[in-house]
């Protein structure tokens, strides 16, 4: 009788054993099917049950007069707040704002949420990092889709410890170059957003970011073009694919006058055929576009003593018509630094206004993070400032939605990078090429007209 019972004790343990076993090898393997079959149901009825305490704690709640009915007055206290002195009578209560069902996402959860009057949004993202904790979630970020709602999006855990492999792009000028925290991709599209300042410490994964879009851009027909002010050590080795490469002060004044004079052939051109950028123009007309990566952007602005001065105005000009008017006339920037501070003169503080793509990784200073990112949401500045050294490749981005994001690039080596910059050396135009002026001052008026009817 004693054996039976403990030969079914040591049954039943080891079928809880093996059943928690095989639901940890589930978790472990596919987390996917694990969350949905098993963790979201669960969670779902957690933050439904929970929501009125969460809601309180986080003052999410607001009062309300309602109606109370009690068979036992003085003896209950109905809303934790009021003690009911009569068996029927009007109360303020907490009323929690109204929540649809949770839904699952690749990472977590979403959930709309209604405002109660008087609530904005804000009131939910200042709420954020309360609502991660009762939740016990990695992090929940809050949107509004429209008005009178907000979205809270829980990520379970962080997803951007580890992201997967790049992608080859597939449209012209727009390239994968890692993922959101929301699981979608994240790209860079010049063609949407032109300019972009990338800012972030020495060892935040500013340079991988470079090596992702060489990548991405190296079998597109574009030209691409270097200044690389750490004399020329990051993109020296991506010559083949480079259309120039300017490794020093000196060398950049030349190549921005020529980046200004190309422009100004491209408005000639662009005028000739009346159309308002190189876009409109028949194909065969239409000159290449050209990514100006720069590598170092303070070096530019840094002044030793007076008699740089006016080498440094020269630059500071030059590279600030190129964001004023490249877009139109395809040439864009993608401007890496380690500061972006005001302190570098007016010029810094006029080419920032002009990217309006912005990236920031781990900074030192908030001062960077304050120039990279300063008109958004003062949330994405704490992001940026708690982003750790463990996880280079991670950083604050600017969607083209005008939401930020948390986000990690692709982990693209130099090796990958200058072995795609040698595969696609022959798509590589000469600077000659681009800037002898075939494509506006050559073209006569009947060449014109004929390209443009055909
Ligand atoms: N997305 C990523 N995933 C994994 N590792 C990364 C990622 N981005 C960068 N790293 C690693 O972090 C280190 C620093 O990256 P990177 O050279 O791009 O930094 P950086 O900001 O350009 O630094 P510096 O300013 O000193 O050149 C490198 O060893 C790189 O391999």
């Amino acid at each position: 009788m004693r054996n039976d019972l403990l030969l079914r004790l040591l049954d039943a343990f080891v079928v809880v054993a093996v059943a928690v076993a095989g639901l940890w090898a589930w978790r472990r393997w596919h987390y996917r099917s694990f969350w949905l079959v098993a963790g979201y149901p669960l969670m779902a009825v957690s933050v439904r049950t929970t929501w009125r305490k969460v809601a309180l704690g986080c003052g999410l709640t607001k009062k309300r007069h309602r109606w109370w009915f009690t068979l036992v007055p003085n003896a209950v206290a109905s809303t934790g707040m009021v003690k009911v002195r009569r068996r029927f009578q009007r109360i303020a209560v907490d009323t929690k704002p109204w929540m649809w069902l949770p839904r699952p996402t690749r990472y977590g959860w979403r959930v709309t949420v209604h405002l109660l009057e008087g609530q904005i949004p804000d009131d939910y993202a200042q709420a954020a990092e309360q609502l991660a904790h009762s939740w016990r979630v990695h992090a929940v970020r809050v949107s509004s889709p429209r008005p009178g709602r907000v979205v809270l999006a829980a990520t379970m855990r962080d997803p951007l410890v580890r992201v997967d492999e790049i992608p080859p792009s597939s449209e012209l000028l727009k390239v994968t170059v890692g993922r959101l925290e929301t699981g979608k991709p994240w790209e860079i599209d010049f063609r949407t957003v032109p300019h972009w300042l990338n800012a972030g410490a020495t060892q935040s994964g500013k340079s991988n970011l470079a090596n992702a879009l060489i990548v991405g851009l190296a079998p597109q027909p574009v030209a691409l073009v270097g200044f690389d002010l750490k004399g020329g050590v990051e993109f020296t080795p991506y010559a083949p694919r480079l259309s120039a490469l300017a490794t020093s002060r000196a060398e950049s004044v030349g190549l921005l006058d020529d980046l200004v004079a190309l422009m100004a052939d491209r408005m000639g051109l662009c005028r000739q055929a009346s159309a308002r950028n190189i876009w409109q123009l028949p194909p065969a007309l239409r000159p290449v576009p050209v990514v100006v990566l720069v590598d170092e952007l303070a070096e530019l602005y840094l002044m030793a003593d007076k008699s740089e001065k006016d080498e440094i105005a020269k630059t500071s000009t030059a590279l600030l018509r190129v964001a004023q008017l490249g877009r139109a006339f395809g040439i864009y920037l993608f401007c890496c630094g380690q500061r972006i501070g005001s302190d570098l003169g007016p010029g810094v503080t006029a080419l920032r206004a002009q990217c309006s793509g912005r990236i920031c990784h781990r900074v030192n200073d908030p001062e960077t993070a304050t120039m990279t990112l300063g008109d958004l949401d003062p949330a994405a500045l704490v992001s940026a400032r708690a982003i750790p050294a463990e996880t280079p490749g991670v950083a604050i981005v600017a969607g083209q939605d005008g939401q930020w994001y948390r986000a990690r690039s692709f982990y693209v080596s130099e090796h990958a990078a200058e072995h795609a910059a040698r595969m696609y050396a022959d798509l590589t135009p000469s600077w000659e090429e681009i800037t002898s002026g075939t494509q506006g001052s050559e073209i006569t008026e009947a060449d014109l007209t004929e390209l443009i009817d055909a």
